[in-house]
């Protein structure tokens, strides 16, 4: 396996105020990478700069072995790259069906027939045909995130990068959130996955990353993660007695 993205020394400043600290990580192809770290540790910062939204001061970011450190959204968008946020931000006066649409159109650059018949599949795939036809603005908060995994699948992704798609969610729809991750990974695409939710996260995750500071502070496996005394003091905030 090789790395489809690699990031080395990224450096995102707001001001005076360090966000991404000279953080570098890679992601196997194919493999999903949970990223865990407390609030304001800089994970939805690394996905925004990972998407293009946010311009780094240093470091650079490789994908499928191509510089990708200047390219733009909409062009990281179309090589492969496609995201969620972390709240849903659907177009509210559209339907479900025509909101799916506009990725694969404008996201992937597909034709409206090939994006159309993309459509139908994801709505199935994300388990929201029934509510193609309904307006986005009317839909629960499940089925907005639901939405949201689609709208990005649409983009037609190589690596799918989520931002907290289980939060504020109940724990079965959790793990109707769960098990769309699973099959998206049984597809084949590379996942970046932020969660705060562990255990949503675990039974899908190959490779957890713990960041704190902006720094990347250890990555491994999941339980090896979860068992290093570093991530317990950063994460959960355990203090020597
Ligand atoms: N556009 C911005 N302008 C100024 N500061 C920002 C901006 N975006 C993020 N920050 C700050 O950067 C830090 C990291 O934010 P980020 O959202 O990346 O953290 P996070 O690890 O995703 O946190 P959470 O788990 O709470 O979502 C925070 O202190 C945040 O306030």
């Amino acid at each position: 396996m090789s790395e489809i993205i690699t990031v080395e020394n990224l450096t995102v400043a707001f001001g005076k105020h360090k966000v991404l600290d000279s953080l570098s990580m890679g992601v196997q192809q194919g493999e999903v990478l949970g990223v865990i770290g407390p609030n304001g540790a800089g994970k939805t910062t690394l996905l925004n700069t990972l998407s293009g939204r946010i311009k780094p001061q240093g470091g650079r970011i490789v994908y499928q072995g191509i510089e990708i450190t200047r390219v733009s959204p909409a062009q990281r968008c179309r090589m492969g790259i496609g995201r969620t946020y972390q709240v849903p931000c659907p177009f509210e006066n559209l339907t479900v069906y025509e909101n799916i649409l506009v990725g694969g159109v404008h996201g992937a650059g597909f034709s409206e027939r090939k994006a159309r018949d993309k459509c139908l599949e994801i709505l199935s795939f994300t388990g929201i045909a029934e509510k193609r036809d309904i307006l986005a603005g009317k839909l629960t908060l499940m089925d907005r995130k639901r939405l949201e995994v689609a709208r990005a699948l649409a983009t037609n992704p190589k690596v799918l990068l989520l931002d907290e798609v289980a939060a504020g969610l109940t724990e079965v729809e959790v793990k109707a959130v769960m098990q769309i991750v699973e099959n998206i990974k049984n597809m084949g695409v590379t996942i970046i996955w932020i969660e705060h939710i562990l255990k949503t996260m675990l039974e899908a995750t190959d490779q957890l990353m713990c960041l704190a500071e902006g720094k990347n502070i250890t990555c491994g496996v999941p339980q090896e993660i979860l068992a290093s005394k570093l991530v317990e003091e950063v994460y959960l905030g355990v203090e020597d007695a």
